[in-house]
Protein backbone atom coordinates (compact mmCIF):
# COMPACT_ATOMS: atom_id res chain seq x y z
CA UNK A 1 0.00 0.00 0.00
CA UNK A 2 1.23 3.40 -1.01
CA UNK A 3 2.24 5.74 2.26
CA UNK A 4 -0.37 8.20 2.91
CA UNK A 5 -0.08 11.61 4.45
CA UNK A 6 -0.15 11.33 8.57
CA UNK A 7 -3.45 11.91 9.65
CA UNK A 8 -5.15 10.06 7.12
CA UNK A 9 -2.90 6.76 7.85
CA UNK A 10 -3.03 7.07 11.68
CA UNK A 11 -4.94 7.95 15.01
CA UNK A 12 -5.26 11.52 15.78
CA UNK A 13 -4.11 10.19 19.66
CA UNK A 14 -1.10 8.82 18.00
CA UNK A 15 -0.16 12.25 15.73
CA UNK A 16 -0.61 14.02 19.10
CA UNK A 17 1.47 11.82 21.07
CA UNK A 18 4.08 12.38 18.11
CA UNK A 19 3.93 15.65 18.41
CA UNK A 20 3.99 16.33 21.82
CA UNK A 21 7.23 13.85 22.42
CA UNK A 22 8.98 15.53 19.04
CA UNK A 23 9.05 18.76 21.70
CA UNK A 24 10.53 17.30 24.37
CA UNK A 25 13.89 18.22 25.11
CA UNK A 26 16.82 15.64 23.59
CA UNK A 27 19.56 15.18 25.95
CA UNK A 28 23.16 15.65 24.17
CA UNK A 29 26.39 13.13 25.13
CA UNK A 30 29.72 13.78 23.99
CA UNK A 31 32.33 10.89 23.21
CA UNK A 32 33.73 11.76 26.23
CA UNK A 33 30.89 10.76 28.08
CA UNK A 34 30.28 7.85 25.92
CA UNK A 35 33.55 6.29 26.54
CA UNK A 36 34.01 6.55 30.41
CA UNK A 37 30.21 5.19 30.51
CA UNK A 38 30.76 2.60 28.25
CA UNK A 39 34.32 1.17 29.74
CA UNK A 40 32.27 -0.56 32.76
CA UNK A 41 29.80 -2.47 30.73
CA UNK A 42 28.57 -3.91 33.92
CA UNK A 43 24.75 -5.02 34.15
CA UNK A 44 24.03 -2.09 36.28
CA UNK A 45 25.47 0.37 33.39
CA UNK A 46 23.85 -1.79 30.81
CA UNK A 47 20.62 -0.96 31.94
CA UNK A 48 20.91 2.42 32.99
CA UNK A 49 22.04 3.17 29.34
CA UNK A 50 18.82 1.29 28.18
CA UNK A 51 16.22 3.16 30.10
CA UNK A 52 18.01 6.38 28.93
CA UNK A 53 17.36 5.07 25.42
CA UNK A 54 13.98 4.14 25.98
CA UNK A 55 13.25 7.79 27.10
CA UNK A 56 15.95 9.53 24.45
CA UNK A 57 15.07 7.58 21.17
CA UNK A 58 11.41 8.10 20.80
CA UNK A 59 11.73 11.87 21.71
CA UNK A 60 14.58 12.16 18.42
CA UNK A 61 12.46 9.53 16.38
CA UNK A 62 9.39 11.97 16.85
CA UNK A 63 11.18 15.08 15.91
CA UNK A 64 12.48 13.59 12.73
CA UNK A 65 9.05 12.45 12.02
CA UNK A 66 7.01 15.59 12.27
CA UNK A 67 9.22 17.16 10.27
CA UNK A 68 9.33 15.21 7.64
CA UNK A 69 5.80 15.92 7.08
CA UNK A 70 6.48 19.92 6.36
CA UNK A 71 8.76 20.09 3.91
CA UNK A 72 8.87 22.79 1.00
CA UNK A 73 7.82 22.29 -2.25
CA UNK A 74 5.84 19.34 -1.59
CA UNK A 75 9.01 17.05 -0.93
CA UNK A 76 7.10 15.47 2.26
CA UNK A 77 4.57 14.01 -0.43
CA UNK A 78 7.37 12.42 -2.54
CA UNK A 79 6.35 8.46 -1.73
CA UNK A 80 10.20 7.91 -1.11
CA UNK A 81 9.85 10.14 1.82
CA UNK A 82 6.44 8.94 3.27
CA UNK A 83 8.58 5.88 3.50
CA UNK A 84 11.67 7.08 5.44
CA UNK A 85 8.77 8.93 7.38
CA UNK A 86 6.71 5.66 7.86
CA UNK A 87 9.86 3.88 9.00
CA UNK A 88 10.32 6.99 11.87
CA UNK A 89 6.78 6.40 12.79
CA UNK A 90 7.07 2.33 13.07
CA UNK A 91 10.30 2.75 15.23
CA UNK A 92 9.07 5.09 17.53
CA UNK A 93 6.22 3.18 18.10
CA UNK A 94 8.15 0.01 18.88
CA UNK A 95 10.18 2.01 21.13
CA UNK A 96 7.13 3.58 22.67
CA UNK A 97 5.22 0.62 23.23
CA UNK A 98 8.25 -1.29 24.93
CA UNK A 99 7.62 -1.73 28.81
CA UNK A 100 9.32 -0.14 31.26
CA UNK A 101 12.90 -1.75 31.30
CA UNK A 102 13.55 -3.12 34.95
CA UNK A 103 16.10 -5.37 34.87
CA UNK A 104 18.80 -7.36 32.94
CA UNK A 105 16.04 -9.92 30.80
CA UNK A 106 14.43 -6.59 29.89
CA UNK A 107 17.51 -4.80 28.51
CA UNK A 108 18.29 -7.83 26.37
CA UNK A 109 14.85 -7.60 25.19
CA UNK A 110 15.47 -4.15 24.72
CA UNK A 111 18.80 -4.06 22.98
CA UNK A 112 17.78 -6.53 20.35
CA UNK A 113 14.95 -4.63 19.39
CA UNK A 114 16.75 -1.05 18.78
CA UNK A 115 19.71 -3.38 16.80
CA UNK A 116 16.53 -3.74 14.57
CA UNK A 117 15.57 -0.35 14.49
CA UNK A 118 19.34 0.52 13.51
CA UNK A 119 18.73 -2.03 10.57
CA UNK A 120 14.67 -0.80 9.12
CA UNK A 121 17.17 2.58 8.92
CA UNK A 122 20.08 1.24 6.82
CA UNK A 123 18.41 3.05 3.90
CA UNK A 124 17.54 6.26 4.97
CA UNK A 125 20.02 8.29 3.32
CA UNK A 126 19.57 6.33 -0.12
CA UNK A 127 16.25 6.61 0.06
CA UNK A 128 15.82 10.27 1.22
CA UNK A 129 18.35 11.26 -1.93
CA UNK A 130 15.56 9.39 -4.26
CA UNK A 131 13.51 11.44 -2.79
CA UNK A 132 15.18 14.81 -3.61
CA UNK A 133 15.89 13.25 -7.15
CA UNK A 134 12.21 12.93 -7.46
CA UNK A 135 11.58 16.70 -6.36
CA UNK A 136 14.83 17.88 -8.78
CA UNK A 137 13.06 16.53 -11.93
CA UNK A 138 9.69 18.27 -11.10
CA UNK A 139 11.23 21.30 -10.88
CA UNK A 140 11.06 23.69 -13.27
CA UNK A 141 14.92 24.45 -14.65
CA UNK A 142 13.71 28.01 -15.65
CA UNK A 143 12.60 29.21 -11.88
CA UNK A 144 14.94 30.65 -9.36
CA UNK A 145 14.09 28.34 -6.13
CA UNK A 146 15.42 30.89 -3.08
CA UNK A 147 14.65 28.56 -0.73
CA UNK A 148 16.54 25.35 -1.58
CA UNK A 149 18.43 26.26 1.24
CA UNK A 150 16.14 25.21 3.28
CA UNK A 151 16.39 21.84 2.08
CA UNK A 152 19.82 21.85 2.95
CA UNK A 153 19.40 22.96 6.23
CA UNK A 154 16.79 20.44 6.90
CA UNK A 155 18.67 17.80 5.52
CA UNK A 156 21.55 18.51 7.76
CA UNK A 157 19.57 18.41 10.73
CA UNK A 158 17.59 15.09 9.45
CA UNK A 159 21.33 13.46 8.78
CA UNK A 160 23.16 14.66 11.92
CA UNK A 161 20.35 13.37 14.20
CA UNK A 162 20.41 10.23 12.37
CA UNK A 163 24.54 10.13 13.17
CA UNK A 164 23.45 10.59 16.85
CA UNK A 165 20.61 7.75 17.04
CA UNK A 166 22.59 5.32 14.70
CA UNK A 167 26.08 6.31 17.41
CA UNK A 168 23.54 5.75 20.31
CA UNK A 169 22.32 2.75 19.49
CA UNK A 170 25.24 1.26 18.10
CA UNK A 171 27.58 2.15 21.38
CA UNK A 172 24.72 0.48 23.44
CA UNK A 173 24.81 -2.73 21.19
CA UNK A 174 28.39 -3.26 21.22
CA UNK A 175 28.98 -3.04 24.62
CA UNK A 176 27.30 -6.95 25.06
CA UNK A 177 30.08 -7.78 23.21
CA UNK A 178 31.82 -9.55 25.93
CA UNK A 179 35.44 -9.94 23.45
CA UNK A 180 35.73 -6.49 22.38
CA UNK A 181 38.72 -5.91 20.45
CA UNK A 182 41.97 -4.04 22.11
CA UNK A 183 41.69 -0.98 23.49
CA UNK A 184 37.94 -0.44 21.95
CA UNK A 185 34.83 0.89 24.14
CA UNK A 186 31.86 0.11 21.92
CA UNK A 187 32.32 1.95 18.48
CA UNK A 188 34.97 4.30 20.17
CA UNK A 189 38.59 3.59 19.79
CA UNK A 190 40.33 4.67 22.41
CA UNK A 191 43.44 4.81 20.90
CA UNK A 192 42.74 5.29 17.25
CA UNK A 193 45.66 6.18 14.61
CA UNK A 194 44.36 8.79 12.46
CA UNK A 195 47.17 7.82 10.18
CA UNK A 196 46.70 3.74 10.27
CA UNK A 197 42.98 4.77 9.38
CA UNK A 198 43.97 7.55 6.48
CA UNK A 199 45.90 4.30 4.71
CA UNK A 200 42.96 1.60 4.78
CA UNK A 201 40.66 4.61 3.82
CA UNK A 202 42.77 5.92 1.04
CA UNK A 203 43.65 1.86 -0.27
CA UNK A 204 39.60 1.71 -0.47
CA UNK A 205 39.42 4.65 -2.38
CA UNK A 206 42.22 4.02 -4.39
CA UNK A 207 40.54 0.16 -5.50
CA UNK A 208 37.83 2.13 -6.86
CA UNK A 209 39.26 4.15 -8.62
CA UNK A 210 40.94 1.70 -9.72
CA UNK A 211 38.17 -0.33 -10.65
CA UNK A 212 36.54 2.86 -12.60
CA UNK A 213 39.40 4.41 -14.25
CA UNK A 214 42.00 1.48 -14.65
CA UNK A 215 44.73 3.33 -12.56
CA UNK A 216 44.40 5.48 -9.65
CA UNK A 217 46.73 7.99 -8.48
CA UNK A 218 48.95 7.61 -5.01
CA UNK A 219 48.51 8.66 -2.12
CA UNK A 220 51.17 9.77 -0.08
CA UNK A 221 50.15 9.83 3.79
CA UNK A 222 52.77 12.44 6.23
CA UNK A 223 52.44 12.30 10.39
CA UNK A 224 53.34 10.56 13.30
CA UNK A 225 52.74 6.77 12.73
CA UNK A 226 52.37 6.30 16.80
CA UNK A 227 50.28 9.32 17.16
CA UNK A 228 46.56 8.06 19.07
CA UNK A 229 43.76 9.46 20.09
CA UNK A 230 39.97 8.44 21.39
CA UNK A 231 37.81 8.74 18.27
CA UNK A 232 35.16 6.67 16.29
CA UNK A 233 37.28 5.17 13.63
CA UNK A 234 34.32 4.38 10.86
CA UNK A 235 33.84 7.53 11.27
CA UNK A 236 37.10 9.07 10.27
CA UNK A 237 37.43 6.34 7.58
CA UNK A 238 33.91 7.37 6.40
CA UNK A 239 35.46 11.12 6.27
CA UNK A 240 38.61 10.35 4.58
CA UNK A 241 37.83 7.91 2.41
CA UNK A 242 35.16 10.93 0.90
CA UNK A 243 38.05 12.89 0.58
CA UNK A 244 39.94 10.93 -1.21
CA UNK A 245 37.49 9.49 -3.16
CA UNK A 246 36.76 13.17 -4.42
CA UNK A 247 40.71 13.97 -5.05
CA UNK A 248 41.51 10.80 -7.03
CA UNK A 249 38.57 11.61 -9.29
CA UNK A 250 39.92 15.61 -9.58
CA UNK A 251 43.37 14.04 -10.48
CA UNK A 252 42.37 11.28 -13.06
CA UNK A 253 39.91 13.41 -14.55
CA UNK A 254 42.90 16.16 -15.23
CA UNK A 255 45.73 14.00 -15.97
CA UNK A 256 43.48 11.04 -17.94
CA UNK A 257 44.57 12.26 -21.31
CA UNK A 258 47.77 13.60 -20.57
CA UNK A 259 51.29 11.94 -20.88
CA UNK A 260 52.15 13.74 -17.62
CA UNK A 261 52.58 11.19 -14.18
CA UNK A 262 49.62 11.67 -12.36
CA UNK A 263 50.76 13.97 -8.98
CA UNK A 264 49.82 12.37 -6.11
CA UNK A 265 47.70 13.21 -3.29
CA UNK A 266 49.58 14.55 -0.04
CA UNK A 267 47.73 13.41 3.43
CA UNK A 268 48.98 15.41 6.11
CA UNK A 269 48.15 14.26 9.43
CA UNK A 270 48.75 16.74 12.44
CA UNK A 271 48.08 16.37 16.44
CA UNK A 272 47.38 19.58 18.67
CA UNK A 273 46.45 20.09 21.51
CA UNK A 274 42.78 20.98 21.08
CA UNK A 275 42.38 19.29 17.55
CA UNK A 276 43.48 16.72 15.03
CA UNK A 277 43.60 18.33 11.57
CA UNK A 278 44.07 16.23 8.32
CA UNK A 279 44.42 18.02 5.53
CA UNK A 280 44.30 16.01 1.96
CA UNK A 281 45.70 17.82 -0.73
CA UNK A 282 45.11 17.40 -4.61
CA UNK A 283 46.62 18.80 -7.86
CA UNK A 284 43.23 17.49 -9.75
CA UNK A 285 42.57 21.85 -10.44
CA UNK A 286 40.10 22.83 -7.97
CA UNK A 287 36.84 23.82 -8.24
CA UNK A 288 35.46 27.08 -9.89
CA UNK A 289 35.07 30.06 -6.81
CA UNK A 290 31.33 30.34 -8.25
CA UNK A 291 30.63 26.93 -7.73
CA UNK A 292 32.59 26.52 -4.21
CA UNK A 293 29.16 27.14 -2.37
CA UNK A 294 27.49 24.48 -3.71
CA UNK A 295 29.33 22.17 -2.50
CA UNK A 296 28.26 21.44 0.61
CA UNK A 297 25.15 21.23 -0.78
CA UNK A 298 22.78 18.03 -1.16
CA UNK A 299 21.28 19.16 -4.40
CA UNK A 300 24.81 19.83 -6.35
CA UNK A 301 27.58 17.41 -7.58
CA UNK A 302 29.14 17.47 -11.20
CA UNK A 303 29.23 13.92 -11.45
CA UNK A 304 26.49 11.91 -13.63
CA UNK A 305 23.78 10.65 -10.53
CA UNK A 306 24.22 7.03 -10.41
CA UNK A 307 20.63 6.33 -8.92
CA UNK A 308 17.70 6.56 -11.28
CA UNK A 309 14.41 6.62 -9.89
CA UNK A 310 13.73 3.00 -11.68
CA UNK A 311 16.50 1.28 -10.88
CA UNK A 312 16.66 -0.22 -7.28
CA UNK A 313 18.16 0.68 -4.24
CA UNK A 314 20.62 -2.49 -4.20
CA UNK A 315 22.04 -1.33 -7.64
CA UNK A 316 21.90 2.25 -5.89
CA UNK A 317 24.25 1.20 -2.73
CA UNK A 318 26.55 -0.06 -5.01
CA UNK A 319 30.14 2.62 -4.29
CA UNK A 320 30.61 4.37 -7.10
CA UNK A 321 33.45 7.19 -7.46
CA UNK A 322 30.87 9.89 -7.34
CA UNK A 323 27.50 10.80 -7.69
CA UNK A 324 25.04 11.48 -5.36
CA UNK A 325 26.82 14.74 -4.30
CA UNK A 326 26.33 13.70 -0.42
CA UNK A 327 30.18 13.13 -0.03
CA UNK A 328 30.82 16.69 1.82
CA UNK A 329 27.89 17.30 3.63
CA UNK A 330 27.83 14.37 4.99
CA UNK A 331 31.47 14.07 6.11
CA UNK A 332 31.05 17.44 7.49
CA UNK A 333 28.29 16.33 9.77
CA UNK A 334 30.21 13.35 10.81
CA UNK A 335 33.15 15.67 11.68
CA UNK A 336 31.14 18.46 13.52
CA UNK A 337 28.85 15.55 15.32
CA UNK A 338 32.38 15.28 17.62
CA UNK A 339 33.02 18.77 17.53
CA UNK A 340 35.63 18.99 14.59
CA UNK A 341 34.57 20.71 11.09
CA UNK A 342 35.39 19.89 7.27
CA UNK A 343 36.81 23.28 5.13
CA UNK A 344 37.72 23.04 1.32
CA UNK A 345 39.64 25.81 0.29
CA UNK A 346 40.56 25.40 -3.86
CA UNK A 347 42.95 27.08 -6.09
CA UNK A 348 41.27 26.79 -9.64
CA UNK A 349 43.80 25.94 -12.10
CA UNK A 350 45.99 24.41 -9.71
CA UNK A 351 44.10 21.90 -7.18
CA UNK A 352 42.21 21.60 -3.59
CA UNK A 353 42.85 21.53 -0.11
CA UNK A 354 40.72 19.77 2.28
CA UNK A 355 41.19 20.31 5.91
CA UNK A 356 39.59 18.51 8.32
CA UNK A 357 39.46 19.07 11.97
CA UNK A 358 38.57 16.87 14.60
CA UNK A 359 38.48 17.77 18.25
CA UNK A 360 40.57 15.81 20.39
CA UNK A 361 39.45 16.78 23.52
CA UNK A 362 36.08 14.66 23.14
CA UNK A 363 34.12 16.67 25.47
CA UNK A 364 31.50 18.67 22.92
CA UNK A 365 27.71 17.81 23.61
CA UNK A 366 26.43 16.09 20.18
CA UNK A 367 24.78 18.81 18.40
CA UNK A 368 20.92 18.32 18.38
CA UNK A 369 18.13 20.72 16.89
N1 LIG B 1 39.12 17.60 -4.58
C1 LIG B 1 38.24 18.08 -5.46
N2 LIG B 1 38.63 18.60 -6.64
C2 LIG B 1 37.73 19.09 -7.52
N3 LIG B 1 36.39 19.11 -7.32
C3 LIG B 1 35.93 18.62 -6.17
C4 LIG B 1 36.81 18.08 -5.16
N4 LIG B 1 36.07 17.68 -4.12
C5 LIG B 1 34.79 17.95 -4.46
N5 LIG B 1 34.69 18.51 -5.67
C6 LIG B 1 33.44 18.94 -6.36
O1 LIG B 1 32.40 19.01 -5.40
C7 LIG B 1 31.28 18.21 -5.83
C8 LIG B 1 30.58 17.64 -4.62
O2 LIG B 1 31.39 16.68 -3.98
P1 LIG B 1 30.73 15.56 -3.07
O3 LIG B 1 31.82 14.71 -2.52
O4 LIG B 1 29.82 16.20 -2.09
O5 LIG B 1 29.82 14.75 -4.08
P2 LIG B 1 30.23 13.81 -5.29
O6 LIG B 1 31.68 13.43 -5.18
O7 LIG B 1 29.79 14.47 -6.55
O8 LIG B 1 29.31 12.56 -5.02
P3 LIG B 1 29.38 11.51 -3.78
O9 LIG B 1 28.06 11.65 -3.09
O10 LIG B 1 29.52 10.20 -4.47
O11 LIG B 1 30.53 11.89 -2.92
C9 LIG B 1 31.89 17.16 -6.76
O12 LIG B 1 30.94 16.67 -7.68
C10 LIG B 1 33.01 17.95 -7.43
O13 LIG B 1 32.49 18.72 -8.49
Amino acid sequence: MAAKKLCESFSKSFIEEVQRWGCMKQTGVSLRYMMEFGSDPSHRNLLISAQFLHKELPIRIARRAIELESLPYSLSEKPAVLKVRDWYLDSYRDLRSFPEIKDTNDEKDFTQMIKAIKVRHNNVVPMMALGVQQLKKDMDPKIVYEDLDEIDRFLDRFYMSRIGIRMLIGQHVELHNPNPPPHCVGYIHTKMSPLEVARTASEDARAICLREYGSAPNVNIYGDPIFTFPYVPTHLHLMVFELVKNSLRAVQERFMDSDKVAPPIRIIVAGGVEDVTIKVSDEGGGIPRSGLSKIFTYLYSTAKNPMDEDSDLVTANAVTMAGYGYGLPISRLYARYFGGDLQIISMEGYGTDAYLHLSRLGDSQEPLS
